[in-house]
């Protein structure tokens, strides 16, 4: 099973890193995708640091680092859930707990502020770059673990995340109460979970009333709609960055989605089309995806916080350069040529 090495921890814990975040770190157009591997995890320290939860908590360093560790070496090298998928998801999450005044305005408290970053850290451990659909259908053994409860992957990245806490050394909630504990724990399950597409899809409407009717701060049902879609936002925020990131981002989730295409086809299956690379039409699928799943989250974060609504318009750029992309690809498809090439 994972090992994480005494000079590892300390390796973290004398990060070279300046003492301080630099300040474009908080900037919301920054990528973690562009810190170098062997730095992340200082990053993530020093954002927990930044945000005064080690102080706030009781955290011990050592003990975080140890966890920050262990979860990154929890993660495989699938083309896109891998340990930068999770890094960049809980870099934004930093960036809207800071730059929102999230805790300061009574958004959300200091626990959920925790529990909302670790759940981001967490929220993809293990994954195989396979989607629920193909774990029941190919029988696998995490959808015979699963699949009467649904969410397969998502329970799976949940117990990951407990086997963590649970490993000498890694428990970084050991300073709270067992209330907060507990409390804390029923969060990071209630937002794992939540990162199903299918809970996601089943909330958002509800999540839109809220918007409109403006965020009650004393609806405790408000209160946890606002962190699942904190969770969504953060899970898709690469689609708020420059188009480079955005495309990039495109072309390693359907690495996957080919992948297992070609797995399904080998079994006899036949794939969806988003998944089948000789059936596939990517701007079209991205295009979709933008204004069906992504711009709608983003527009509901902009009621919300006005401030956000460069997250927003980031979103409908990016959707717009693929409009760019298809007109120009079905001209070429007409022509009989295509490839993804004129996009880099
Ligand atoms: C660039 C990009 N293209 C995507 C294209 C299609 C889909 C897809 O699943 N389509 C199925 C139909 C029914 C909608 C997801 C895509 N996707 C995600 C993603 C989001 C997820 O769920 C949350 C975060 C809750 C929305 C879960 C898994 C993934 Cl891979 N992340 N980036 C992408
Ligand atoms: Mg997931
Ligand atoms: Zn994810």
């Amino acid at each position: 099973h994972m090992k994480v090495h005494p000079e590892d921890v300390q390796r973290v814990l004398v990060c070279e890193l300046p003492h301080e975040l630099m300040p474009e770190v908080a900037l919301y157009h920054f990528s973690p995708r562009k810190v170098e591997e062997s730095e992340c995890v200082c990053y993530c320290l020093k954002m927990f640091e930044d945000l005064g939860l080690v102080q706030q908590w009781q955290i011990k360093k050592d003990t975080l680092a140890r966890f920050l560790l262990f979860v990154k070496k929890g993660y495989r090298d699938a083309p896109y859930h891998n340990w930068y998928h999770a890094f960049s998801v809980f870099h934004f999450s930093y960036l809207a707990i800071k730059n929102l005044h999230l805790v300061e305005k009574g958004y959300i408290s200091s626990l959920e502020a925790l529990a909302l970053m670790v759940s981001c850290l967490c929220h993809d451990l293990d994954h195989r770059g396979t989607t629920n659909s193909f774990q029941m259908q190919s029988g696998t053994e995490l959808a015979s673990l699963y699949s009467s409860e649904g969410s397969v992957m998502e329970r799976h990245h949940l117990a990951q995340a407990l086997c963590i806490l649970n490993t000498d050394g890694c428990n970084i909630f050991d300073g709270l109460t067992s209330k907060q504990y507990s409390r804390c724990l029923d969060l990071i399950r209630d937002l794992i979970l939540a990162t199903d597409l299918a809970h996601h899809i089943r909330l958002v409407q509800d999540q839109e009333k809220m918007a409109t009717e403006g965020f009650d701060f004393n609806n405790s049902r408000h209160r946890q709609l606002l962190l699942f879609l904190l969770m969504t936002c953060s899970d898709l925020s690469d689609q708020t960055k420059d188009w480079k990131v955005s495309r990039t981002t495109a072309d390693l989730v359907y690495q996957e989605f080919f992948s297992q295409g070609d797995l399904e086809k080998a079994m006899g299956n036949a794939p969806l089309e988003m998944m089948d690379r000789e059936k596939a039409r990517i701007p079209d699928l991205q295009i979709q995806f933008l204004s069906h799943i992504v711009c709608p989250v983003f527009k509901i974060l902009a009621q919300l916080f006005p401030d956000a609504d460069c997250l927003l318009q980031s979103t409908l750029k990016n959707r717009h350069c693929w409009e760019q992309a298809s007109a120009f690809f079905s001209r070429r498809w007409e022509s009989g040529h295509s490839s993804l090439d004129i996009l880099r």
